[in-house]
């Protein structure tokens, strides 16, 4: 369900977006549908598993009905053994095995997905997925795109990289995913400090943890249809206070 954005209020409340611990009130929420994700990793997982965890407690307004991988191996794919969650191997791998980009559609659609959810997949997602589910595609990437992103920037490649640039700040950003790597509407960003003596890892650690938390936040208002699109097509976050100025 897509909304239109016509802003009533002034810029400071209409751009206080909060995406804090802010889901709607079981009244409202009873209004709007409870909504399907299908979730895709490559690896840990820690983003799936947190995302998981918010749809349990009921802090996410949907169910993950099915989990997408390349590495069948992974821990996603050992997290959701005895969960009920059904895994795709997608693409297919050499031995033949994993779905093609067209059964990969069809095979989401059967589980009658709302939205998609990538969390550390590291393969490009096909243009046939991206036609089939416009606008209905996030992507969590550990740096403040537009920089750090893009073809061979993904796990710690990116933090180095961001170490090395002398950057003062980073942080997770989620945006649309279209045909390119990294390139779509951003929707949210969080920072963090790069400290002087920062190893990638202890940077990457920091940046994970802000993951978890904004990844979460999103997809609750994603599933409690609160996400509106400007004028000029940038997606933004609606809090609970500013529903009314949002029509
Ligand atoms: N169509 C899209 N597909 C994907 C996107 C996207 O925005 N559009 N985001 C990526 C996730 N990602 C960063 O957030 C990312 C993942 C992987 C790569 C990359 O360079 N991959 C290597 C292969 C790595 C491997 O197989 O181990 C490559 O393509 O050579 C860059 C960015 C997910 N898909
Ligand atoms: N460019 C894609 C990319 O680098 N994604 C990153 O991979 C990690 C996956 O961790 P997880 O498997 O523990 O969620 C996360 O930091 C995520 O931002």
């Amino acid at each position: 369900m897509e909304k239109r954005l016509r802003i009533r209020g002034s810029v400071e409340e209409v751009h206080s977006e909060i995406v804090g611990p802010n889901v709607l009130e079981d009244s409202v929420r009873a209004k709007v549908r409870r909504k399907n994700l299908a979730v895709f990793v490559s690896g840990g997982g820690s983003n799936f598993k947190s995302l998981h965890e918010a749809t349990v407690n009921g802090f996410i307004h949907g169910d993950i009905s099915v989990l997408v991988t390349n590495k069948p191996d992974c821990g996603g794919a050992h997290f959701v053994r005895d969960k009920g969650i059904p895994v795709i191997l997608f693409p297919k791998v050499k031995d033949d095995s994993g779905l093609s980009s067209k059964d990969l559609v069809n095979a989401i659609r059967s589980y009658k997905v709302d939205f998609i959810l990538l969390a550390g997949y590291l393969k490009l997602i096909p243009t046939e997925l991206i036609r089939a589910f416009p606008r209905s595609i996030l992507n969590i990437h550990p740096s403040l795109l537009p920089a750090f992103g893009g073809k061979g920037y993904y796990s710690m490649k990116v933090h180095k990289a961001v170490i090395a640039s002398g950057a003062r700040y980073s942080g997770p950003t989620i945006h649309y995913v279209d045909e390119e790597y990294d390139r779509g509407r951003i929707l949210a960003q969080r920072i963090v400090p790069v400290l002087p003596n920062d190893t990638a890892e202890e940077l990457a650690a920091r940046v994970l943890h802000e993951e978890h938390k904004l990844y979460k936040e999103v997809v609750a208002a994603l599933c409690e249809e609160r996400i509106i699109w400007r004028e000029d097509g940038v997606p933004l976050i609606q809090c609970k206070e500013n529903l009314s100025l949002y029509k």
